[in-house]
């Protein structure tokens, strides 16, 4: 089921809007990444998607039909958000089987399927043997998964999920994520799934939405985001790049204070940002900059280098095989990306 959302605005308050004219369209059956800094509208976007919030402006679409005036219960979609917690009085079978209970009569299972569809979700996400128990006597990890086979009970076509493994140790986070994916692309559902952490962006997502103050800025595959970012925003919140300022003229880019040797760019003269990558950033012995920082990562080596009052992050150029710490190098930068300064 897509999800087609146009010029949706949403304002609480005198300040700057939640949502700006957001536009965006999900093709049925992928998995959508919102990604962007704190009170950027991430939240937002998805509880108006879930019927929780309602626009001041725009319209929304799920699977063609429009959502205008449709209650959250009657939308068929499956959310799950960090603070809409199991039901603590619930076993966690009863959790599970709410959203099929709670259906009017004519719609609602019989007992005997509810329990068969609910020990399937429990199976499903490799808890089946916790139906007994109550939310607080199980871990954090094993909510989370209740609480995802709560929202997948009423098999909805769209999953809309808000951080929903944010609690979680890194390792517990990365298994999960992966399951979900895998999960999303043996039912076939449309999801969304709201992050801060780009590199779960990255790992699960087939696009990323990025958002800023209340606007997506790029609606693209992670690749296509980290390759052609569309500005300096985007370059600098995806990824670790050294941004370097820098001033045009002439067709070339002149980095000084910084020991870095000038680079032809297509921006028109003037003040610019560089985003350079830590691999891209080379040292070599030479001079104007000394090494404070070498770290092996089981793969490749990562230099920091201070230069010009400023502590950098590179790699050693090749045949360059042990630096040290302490060790004067020479910098140069093997590629860079543009943008003018005012963005
Ligand atoms: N109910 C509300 N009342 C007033 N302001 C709100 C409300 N909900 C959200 N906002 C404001 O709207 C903006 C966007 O909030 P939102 O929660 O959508 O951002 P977010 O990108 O999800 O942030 P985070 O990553 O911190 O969860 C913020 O400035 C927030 O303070």
């Amino acid at each position: 089921m897509g999800v087609d959302v146009a010029g949706l605005t949403r304002r609480f308050g005198a300040g700057r809007p939640a949502l700006h004219g957001v536009d965006l369209a999900v093709r049925q059956g992928e998995f959508v990444a919102l990604l962007g800094p704190s009170g950027s509208g991430k939240t937002t976007l998805l509880r108006i998607l879930a019927g929780l919030e309602f626009p001041d402006a725009g319209r929304v679409r799920v699977g063609g039909r429009d959502m205008a005036g449709v209650p959250a219960r009657a939308r068929g979609v499956g959310f799950v958000f960090q603070h809409y917690a199991l039901f603590r009085h619930m076993t966690v079978f009863e959790n599970v089987a709410f959203g099929l209970r709670v259906r009017p009569r004519a719609r609602r299972p019989a007992e005997a399927e509810i329990a068969r569809r609910v020990r399937d979700l429990l199976a499903l996400v490799q808890v089946p043997e916790l139906e007994r128990r109550y939310p607080e006597q199980i871990s954090g990890g094993q909510r989370q998964r209740v609480a995802l086979a709560r929202a997948l009970a009423i098999e909805p076509p769209l999953l809309l999920l808000d951080e929903p493994f944010g609690a979680l140790d890194a390792q517990v986070r990365k298994d999960l994520r992966l399951w979900l994916r895998g999960l999303h692309d043996r039912l076939g559902i449309t999801t969304l799934f709201v992050t801060h952490d780009q590199d779960e962006a990255m790992a699960i997502a087939d696009r990323i939405a990025l958002l800023r103050d209340g606007r997506v800025v790029q609606f693209d595959a992670p690749e296509a985001l980290f390759e052609h970012p569309a500005d300096a925003f985007v370059a600098g919140f995806l990824g670790d790049s050294n941004r370097l300022p820098c001033v045009v003229a002439g067709g070339l880019a002149c980095f000084a204070p910084l020991p870095l040797p000038g680079m032809a760019t297509s921006l028109p003269d003037g003040p610019a940002l560089a985003f350079v990558r830590p691999g891209a950033l080379l040292a070599a012995p030479g001079e104007g900059a000394v090494v404070q920082g070498v770290r092996h990562d089981g793969r490749a080596l990562h230099l920091v280098v201070a230069a010009g009052g400023r502590m950098l992050e590179a790699a050693p150029a090749p045949g360059w095989d042990a630096p040290r710490r302490g060790d004067a190098c020479a910098l140069s930068i093997a590629e860079a990306r543009f943008f003018a300064a005012q963005q």
